[in-house]
C-alpha cells in the first residue's frame, strides 16, 4: 500500500481495490487508514483535476513558495501520466534528486510530493486526467515554474512531441533557479 522511494518524504501509495461484478470500489484517500499504515499527511484544502487532450503533454515543473507551499497527493483517474518529484530543499542530501513513477487508472498508483519538492508530468495517453489534493490554497503570486527538461529527468516520452504551455515554455532552467525551500523546515 505505501512504497518509500528514493527520495526522503516523497511515497508511492495504492490504496486497495475491491472487485465485483460491477467494478471496483476504493478509498482513494483515508487519513486514518495512511496513519495507522505509519504515514501521517499534512490536512488537505483544495482538490484539483485537470484533463490533458494529448499524449505528450507536460504541465511542470511547479511549485508554491512559502506562505502558500503545497504538498500534493497525485492520482490518475483516467489514462496514463509520469509523474514527477524533485527534491529542492537547500541542504537536502537528495537536492536536484528526482523520481518519476506511472500513475494510471489501469494501477491506482498515487504520488505523495511533500512541501520542498517541484512537481510535473508527462501524459502518455490521450485524454489523461489527474485529480489532486493539496495541502495550501492556489496562490498565483506564489507560482513559480522550473524547465521541464533542464533537471536531467529521463521522460518516457518516446517519439511524443511535448506539448507544454506559454508559462512552462518560459520557466527558468534549473540552473538558474534559486529555492525558496530549506531542508531542515
Ligand atoms: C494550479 C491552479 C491553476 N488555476 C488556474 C490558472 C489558469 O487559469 C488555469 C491553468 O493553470 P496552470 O496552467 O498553472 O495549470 P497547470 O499547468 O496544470 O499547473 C499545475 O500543474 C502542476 C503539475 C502542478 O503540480 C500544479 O498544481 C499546477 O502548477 O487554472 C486555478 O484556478 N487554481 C489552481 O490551483
Amino acid at each position: 500500500m505505501i512504497e518509500a522511494t528514493p527520495l526522503p518524504g516523497v511515497f508511492q501509495i495504492t490504496p486497495p481495490r475491491h472487485g465485483d461484478a460491477r467494478g471496483f470500489f476504493s478509498e482513494s484517500w483515508n487519513a486514518k487508514t495512511l496513519r495507522n499504515a505509519g504515514l501521517e499527511l499534512p490536512a488537505f484544502v483544495q482538490d484539483n483535476h485537470s484533463m490533458s487532450v494529448d499524449a505528450g503533454t507536460v504541465r511542470g515543473l511547479h511549485y508554491q513558495s512559502p506562505p502558500h507551499a503545497q504538498g500534493k497527493l497525485v492520482r490518475c483517474g483516467r489514462g496514463s501520466i509520469f509523474d514527477v518529484a524533485v527534491d529542492v530543499r537547500k541542504g537536502s542530501p537528495t537536492y536536484g534528486k528526482w523520481f518519476g513513477t506511472e500513475l494510471s487508472y489501469e494501477n491506482g498508483r498515487q504520488l505523495w510530493v511533500p512541501v520542498g519538492f517541484l512537481h510535473g508530468f508527462a501524459t502518455l495517453e490521450p485524454e489523461s486526467e489527474i485529480i489532486y489534493k493539496c495541502t495550501d490554497h492556489y496562490a498565483p503570486e506564489c507560482d513559480g515554474a522550473v524547465r521541464w527538461d533542464s533537471v536531467g529527468i529521463d521522460w518516457p516520452m518516446g517519439d511524443l512531441e511535448p506539448i507544454l504551455s506559454e508559462k512552462d515554455r518560459a520557466a527558468i532552467p534549473f540552473a538558474e533557479f534559486e529555492t525558496p525551500f530549506n531542508y531542515e523546515d
